[in-house]
């Protein structure tokens, strides 16, 4: 058997489609251009590339992005001031702080002094302890757009053994709540897990976010499972790779992402519904 693809390159395509409409019906109602600040600090040749791509994919549905571009030497005291200013900016509905930050910055102190409301990154202690009570606001990501790459398939993800590889922040702990909410049994897997390939062939889904290439490999993956790979990792022959061995997981699973063009691009458009929803539930006194 063949795997169908999960195709997020064209999912997220149909998504920010009805998302310009959303947004072109807002403003032709007379509300706020919904307004994203994107903030990236440092020189990191890969989040510089994200930040582009983000700000493109606004500019494509509608939604104002303002760039803040700071250099590596800000402290973390001038970063909380900047986010002071965007806190308390009413054409500014998200705030997006690009990760990783240079190493001299607190980064959860960064995190935490966005304004709940507008953490479009869904990376807030109080999203993620909405998302834990089963009450979710604002989202992170990588999860919600791998929970709309889910629905794609139609499985019900009800009583489903659910396996996750990688315990991140921004990826694992989330995804784990996500499938939680979706009442699959949710497994985590670290470095240190023990039998690691036997965790893995239990899963009717399969998360992998480990960012170690092709770590996971075809025939440990369960017949029919639904895999979908978060790992971007540069393979030895130069191009892109993700952290399961994808020619042969193909043969093993009904579902499975590609990377590129399976998550990321997903991550992307997760964003900016994340920041059209904060425009929405802005305080009256802030629209
Ligand atoms: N503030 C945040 N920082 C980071 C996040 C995040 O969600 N918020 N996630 C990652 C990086 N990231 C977005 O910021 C991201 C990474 C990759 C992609 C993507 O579309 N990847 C392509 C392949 C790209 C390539 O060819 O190099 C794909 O998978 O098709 C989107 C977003 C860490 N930081
Ligand atoms: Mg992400």
């Amino acid at each position: 058997m063949t795997a169908k693809l999960l195709d997020g390159k064209t999912i997220a395509a149909q998504q920010r489609q009805t998302l310009r409409e959303h947004v072109a019906a807002r403003v032709a109602a007379g509300q706020s251009v919904p307004g994203l600040a994107v903030v990236l600090v440092g020189d990191d040749s890969a989040s510089q590339i994200y930040v582009r791509n983000k700000r493109t994919a606004c500019a494509e549905v509608g939604i104002e992005s303002t760039a803040y571009h700071l250099t590596a030497d800000t402290s973390t005291a001038e970063l909380l001031a900047l986010l002071d200013q965007l806190n308390a900016d009413p054409r500014v509905h998200g705030i997006l702080v690009q990760l990783p930050l240079p190493a001299s910055i607190d980064t959860q102190r960064v995190i935490e002094h966005i304004a709940p409301e507008k953490d479009v990154d869904g990376f807030h202690p109080y999203n993620l302890g909405r998302l834990a009570q089963r009450r979710p606001l604002l989202r992170s990501c990588t999860p919600k757009g791998i929970m709309t790459l889910l629905a794609h398939t139609q499985v019900e993800l009800d009583g489903l053994d659910a396996v996750i590889v990688g315990q991140s922040n921004i990826v694992g702990r989330p995804m784990a709540l996500e499938l939680l909410a979706a009442r699959c049994t949710v497994t985590i897997c670290h470095s240190r897990t023990q039998h690691l390939a036997e965790k893995v062939r239990a899963a009717d889904v399969l998360v992998a976010a480990v960012g170690v290439a092709e770590l996971i490999q075809g025939d440990w993956i369960k017949p029919n499972a639904i895999v979908i790979d978060v790992g971007m990792n540069r393979a030895t022959h130069g191009g892109l790779c993700g952290d399961v061995q994808f020619a042969s997981a193909l043969q093993k699973a009904s579902w499975i992402t590609p990377v590129p063009g399976g998550v990321g691009p997903m991550t992307i458009v997760s964003l900016l519904e994340n920041t059209l929803q904060a425009a929405e539930y802005a305080p009256s006194h802030l629209l």
